[in-house]
């Protein structure tokens, strides 16, 4: 379902302290981190980016020479990797048994492999157990987004919506993100190609019963985060949508 937005209004239950999990999926730069941690600073939320956990997964592998191929040597890495993270919208910090690999993590070539992690059913598992534990440690009061938060991670959340932009607009944006370093086929193969390959595990692109589409096409990054939060007030006001 599509909404039209009106100025938006802090919700009530905010300033109440109550829970207030906000779950945000989406295709590759359609703005799920940026947007995401904008709302969690505007809300005053923590935040997740699970994301980054399936690529912290893959660093360690790559780095230590772990075949990506081999199912149960991924699954094994899942589980007794420590990954640390933030928690906040501010300050991103990503840890993977005491080192720092925060930029490491956003490098094209974890980008080209990490949907091997993504589509490994045991990493998976073990990330989704990961994820609602430290929703629980938030006080489900957090936004979380990647692509089966809305399904599968919090589908209880009070807030859930998808996303999403056009290929166009995903791929120009990730192109300046990445200071147009990459040529119009490797960003189509970075963003384009890689949700193929996710898609066959999660369903990202289509909204779930209940799920709201925020979709950012031809919405500046202001109006994006505008739309978001008023996602969350018309879903806490008046529950889910039909
Ligand atoms: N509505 C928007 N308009 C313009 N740029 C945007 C918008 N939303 C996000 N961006 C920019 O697009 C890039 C990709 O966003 P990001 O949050 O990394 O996407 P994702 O986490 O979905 O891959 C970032 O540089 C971000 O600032
Ligand atoms: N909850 C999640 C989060 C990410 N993933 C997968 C999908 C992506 O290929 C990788 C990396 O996710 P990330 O959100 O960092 O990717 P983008 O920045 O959107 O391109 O992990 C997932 O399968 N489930």
């Amino acid at each position: 379902m599509f909404v039209t937005f009106p100025e938006p209004v802090i919700p009530e239950r905010i300033r109440l302290g109550k829970p207030l999990v906000v779950a945000v999926d989406g295709p590759s730069g359609s703005g799920k981190s940026s947007v995401s941690k904008a709302v969690a600073r505007r809300l005053g939320l923590a935040f997740l980016d699970t994301g980054a956990m399936y690529r912290a997964v893959t660093w360690h592998c790559l780095n230590g020479r772990i075949n990506l191929e081999n199912a149960a040597a991924v699954e094994a890495a899942a589980r007794t990797l420590d990954i640390e993270q933030n928690l906040t919208p501010d300050g991103e910090f990503v840890r993977v048994n005491g080192i720092n690999v925060t930029e490491a993590i956003r490098r094209p070539e974890i980008s080209q492999a990490v949907s091997a992690v993504a589509t490994n059913l045991g990493a998976r598992r073990e990330l989704v157990r990961r994820q609602q534990e430290i929703i629980d440690k938030c006080h489900s009061r957090i936004v979380v987004e990647g692509r089966d938060i809305t399904t599968v991670v919090a589908p209880l959340a009070e807030a859930r919506l998808i996303l999403t932009a056009s290929e166009d607009a995903r791929m120009r944006r990730r192109g300046l993100q990445l200071g147009s370093t990459q040529t119009r086929a490797q960003l189509h193969e970075q963003v384009v190609g890689r949700d193929a390959k996710d898609a066959t595990v999660v369903d990202f692109q289509r909204a779930a019963d209940g799920v709201y589409t925020v979709d950012s096409s031809d919405l500046d990054f202001a109006e994006t985060v505008d739309a978001v939060v008023n996602v969350v007030r018309l879903s806490v006001n008046e529950g889910p949508a039909a």
